[in-house]
């Protein structure tokens, strides 16, 4: 099935997983309504693990978006596709400059960053996952601060929100999660509190989510 009954896009969604949230918030800024099917990382040994969710997503992680007739999975993937097929507003620059430095930093935190410490590295590291997810994300953001120091404006790039600030935030989210010390980063932290002041990072929070638990919801 492409879609839902209600003919909306169907989200896979885990609450905090920062991939997801970042889908999120594409499509919260775009406007794009959406059914969500929470996949709980957690229980029963991990429900993207499950034979059903192999179907949609052979690598078995979220995010994973069914629209317009296609599964897609990867969050760039589909930030890009929801870009060139609902450009309003826009959340890459028309500046090509501009344009492959928010590459460049969605890169930088998509696959230099988070992969590092995402769930499935962190169980197999073990007792020593607090450190070495803390390493990763500090060593990730001491050359994000150098970056953002070239190319930010009010926002990660410029004075327009783009699918770099997508990244921006729910990795700063994870930062938080494993105690990195964010006083070491004023430009990351102050764009960070600044997108977070927006709708679309507010509605897509993870404390917002439907699958977020009854304790942790705000
Ligand atoms: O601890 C859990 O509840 C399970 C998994 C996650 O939140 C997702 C991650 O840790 C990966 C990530 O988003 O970076």
């Amino acid at each position: 099935m492409a879609s839902s009954p209600s003919g909306k896009p169907v989200l896979y969604s885990y609450f905090r997983s920062s991939c997801s949230w970042r889908v999120r918030i594409a499509l919260a800024l775009k406007g794009i309504t959406y059914d969500q099917v929470p996949v709980n990382l957690l229980k029963d040994g991990g429900q993207q693990l499950a034979a059903e969710f192999q179907v949609v997503n052979p690598m078995q992680q979220v995010p994973a978006l069914k629209i317009d007739g296609i599964t897609l999975s990867q969050s760039l993937a589909i930030i890009e596709y929801l870009e060139e097929t609902r450009p309003n507003p826009r959340l890459l620059p028309q500046d090509q400059k501009k344009r492959a430095q928010v590459r460049m930093i969605s890169d930088h935190i998509v696959s230099g960053i988070q992969p590092l410490q995402n769930l499935a590295v962190l169980q197999r590291v073990g007792e020593k996952k607090l450190e070495w997810a803390q390493h990763y994300i500090t060593n990730g953001f001491q050359a994000l601060e150098r970056i953002l120091k070239n190319t930010a404006g009010r926002y990660c790039v410029g004075d327009e929100v783009s699918m770099a600030d997508l990244c921006l935030v729910p990795q700063v989210y994870n930062a938080e999660r494993y105690k990195v010390d964010l006083a070491l980063y004023p430009t990351i932290t102050r764009i960070n509190k600044t997108l977070l002041e927006l709708e679309a990072f507010q509605v897509s929070h993870p404390t917002k989510q439907p699958d977020t638990p009854a304790e942790l919801r705000a």
